[in-house]
């Protein structure tokens, strides 16, 4: 009963056998905090969550003091007031602090960096905290994320070494100075709304005195009877600083050119992709060539023969071999069948051409897998265009997909100019995905795809979801580095070219996990603990709560909490270590379709949906 008063938060406590609180009505306000405070039963409470339940007034000293075991606090988007209390400092093992959205003031205790050691999530934005920012924080060596934005924080800030720092952001304070140099590789956005200057804000940090001249004022001086020696001192020092500058454009300018050599002209040919990446030339003989041009080297019959790009799917044939020598090529990433690149045709025609590396299959086979490959015609999965075999040189070419992978979104640059992942475009593309793998598991129930993961996921411009790389893995020989798959691979798969649909279920399971989480199945925070994706998620919902394993970009859409759960759930029913107990791709499709579909509940999240999960 979550609406009653003390008798109802004992109920609760045995319900959920006494490991997590879980308190969220806007009914009333439910806090008799001096009841709390004298529970000493309440001891075993691992989390405490009481996020926007209309909380108001300060938080009483001696709270803390018999939750020793805290591991989260989340009060978040309350009105709460005052200073944080001191007796936090009980909560020594305490990892994830959320404040935000409340009227917390005063400075900053510093118990929070002498006691609080574990803190890994530390968000105390949009409140009233104020006085200089500590560098006490360089003592919270586990902390990932330190969310201060919104405060009235004055003074300069601190040079902040916290080794495992991914989540920064100071804006909107009364701060001023320079960004230290530790910070600068935040995002700007991180510091906007402030005095501060310097890398990597736009505004530039005033000059120290010492190097700007001010010729009036040394004329003023010299009246003045500045000595000559002074005068000299000074023309060599700016001099000098002239040297320096130039010196440093000249650096600068190198390591611009030095970069430009990274995108391959094929027709120039001027670089391989070999040397790009720090490899062996695959073709002996050919000095200087690109993928194309080697094809032209090692075709028998010479150039004539090497224009035989086949086309697939009734494509008309709209370029060929010699356009691709033509093409301004840059290299894409290096995957485990091989180089991808883009390339540039004359006209402003982009594609992907990948190639192959380790071919294990004979042309007979090649040519018959790639065709059934490049008969696949759905709106969900990247087109095969064309395909080149050759004894030494198998290339693909699809079509170019311009805004990359869900990997790069999901993990690459979080700040300014990068596309934001709203939960709209995430269930979308979880969708997207999902009829794009079904499509494929319909042809025959041997057809799968084999190589499930966030990179293969490639976006478009409106960023719908195509699913790349199917067929391949039956082609090349997968992967002599496991940990490249490792996270997605279903625990039963042993040969890595017979995955079966199951196993394609599993997968697809740890790319919704890795969609909702925002965690790669390789992040290093699961492996420190020791566990997988599925594992990690799975222990939390039982242990914590479950908001606690989204996202921080998606805890902003309180509103579509039940679809979020109801998606988690279906990731985690995908991912069971039994293949039969995971659902078919035609059920998932239809689940994803239902919930995107679904009724949104107002308000808070609702705790049934937490213990259907349990
Ligand atoms: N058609 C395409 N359009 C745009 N980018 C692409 C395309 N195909 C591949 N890429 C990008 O090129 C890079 C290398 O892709 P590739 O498929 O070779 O390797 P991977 O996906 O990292 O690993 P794997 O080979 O195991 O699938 C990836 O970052 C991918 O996003």
């Amino acid at each position: 009963d979550l609406t009653s008063d003390r008798a109802g938060l004992l109920n609760l406590r045995s319900a959920v056998g006494g490991r997590t609180l879980f308190w969220t009505t806007t009914q009333q306000n439910p806090c008799n905090w001096a009841g709390v405070q004298c529970d000493n039963t309440l001891n075993r409470v691992t989390a405490l969550h009481l996020p926007g339940v209309s909380l108001s007034g300060e938080l009483p000293v001696g709270i803390f003091g018999n939750l020793t075991r805290l591991r989260t606090i989340s009060l978040r988007f309350n009105t709460l007031s005052g200073p944080l209390p001191s007796d936090l400092s009980s909560c020594v093992g305490l990892r994830n602090l959320y404040l935000q959205g409340n009227h917390f003031s005063g400075p900053l205790p510093e118990i929070l960096f002498s006691s609080l050691r574990d803190l890994v999530r530390l968000n105390l934005g949009g409140n009233n905290f104020s006085g200089e920012i500590s560098n006490g924080f360089n003592n919270l060596n586990r902390l990932r994320t330190l969310y201060l934005e919104n405060n009235k924080f004055s003074g300069s800030l601190p040079e902040l070494k916290i080794p495992k720092l991914e989540q920064f952001n100071v804006s909107f304070n009364n701060l001023n100075g320079s960004v230290p140099e530790s910070l600068r590789s935040k995002p700007k956005e991180s510091f906007t709304g402030n005095s501060l200057c310097g890398s990597p804000l736009d505004k530039m940090c005033p000059v120290p005195p010492a190097v700007s001249v001010d010729f009036n004022r040394n004329r003023d001086r010299k009246k003045s009877g500045l000595s000559g020696a002074a005068i000299a001192g000074i023309v060599i020092g700016s001099v000098l600083g002239l040297v320096l500058l130039l010196l440093l454009l000249f650096l600068l300018c190198r390591k611009r050119n030095a970069k430009k050599t990274n995108s391959i002209n094929i027709g120039a040919r001027k670089l391989t992709d070999a040397e790009v990446l720090g490899e062996e030339p695959l073709t002996a003989g050919s000095n200087g060539f690109s993928a194309a041009a080697a094809v032209m080297t090692t075709v028998p019959g010479g150039r004539e023969n090497a224009k035989k790009l086949v086309f697939l799917r009734n494509s008309a044939t709209v370029f060929d071999l010699e356009d691709l020598l033509r093409a301004s090529a840059e290299v894409l990433g290096k995957g485990t069948f091989g180089t991808a690149y883009k390339a540039v045709l004359e006209g402003g025609m982009m594609v992907a051409v990948k190639r192959l590396k380790d071919v294990t299959v004979l042309e007979p086979e090649f040519r018959e897998k790639i065709e059934f490959v490049g008969a696949m015609d759905h709106q969900n999965l990247v087109p095969l265009r064309a395909y080149y075999y050759n004894k030494d040189e198998k290339l693909l070419v699809y079509d170019y997909m311009p805004m990359g992978s869900l990997s790069a979104l999901l993990h690459g640059n979080k700040g300014g100019g990068r596309t934001p992942l709203n939960w709209d475009i995430r269930s979308a593309i979880a969708l997207g995905v999902a009829r794009g793998i079904e499509y494929l598991h319909s042809h025959d129930d041997n057809a799968s795809h084999g190589n499930i993961k966030s990179s293969n996921v490639l976006l478009t411009k409106s960023l719908e979801a195509c699913v790349s790389d199917f067929g391949l893995a039956s082609l090349v020989g997968l992967p002599s580095t496991p940990n490249r798959v490792a996270g997605y691979r279903a625990p039963e798969v042993t040969d890595p070219r017979r995955v079966s649909q199951k196993a394609d279920v599993y997968s697809f399971g740890v790319l919704i996990l890795e969609l909702l989480t925002g965690k790669a199945p390789t992040h290093s925070l699961l492996n420190e603990e020791g566990v997988d994706l599925p594992r990690w998620v799975q222990s939390t919902v039982k242990e914590e709560w479950t908001s606690e394993v989204f996202d921080l970009e998606l805890l902003r859409y309180q509103n579509a909490e039940e679809e979020m759960v109801q998606l988690l759930q279906l990731a985690i029913d995908c991912a069971a270590q039994y293949p039969d107990k995971r659902p078919t791709m035609l059920e998932v499709t239809r689940r994803i379709e239902e919930l995107r579909g679904a009724s949104r509940v107002e308000g808070g999240m609702n705790p049934d949906h937490v213990h259907g999960l349990e």
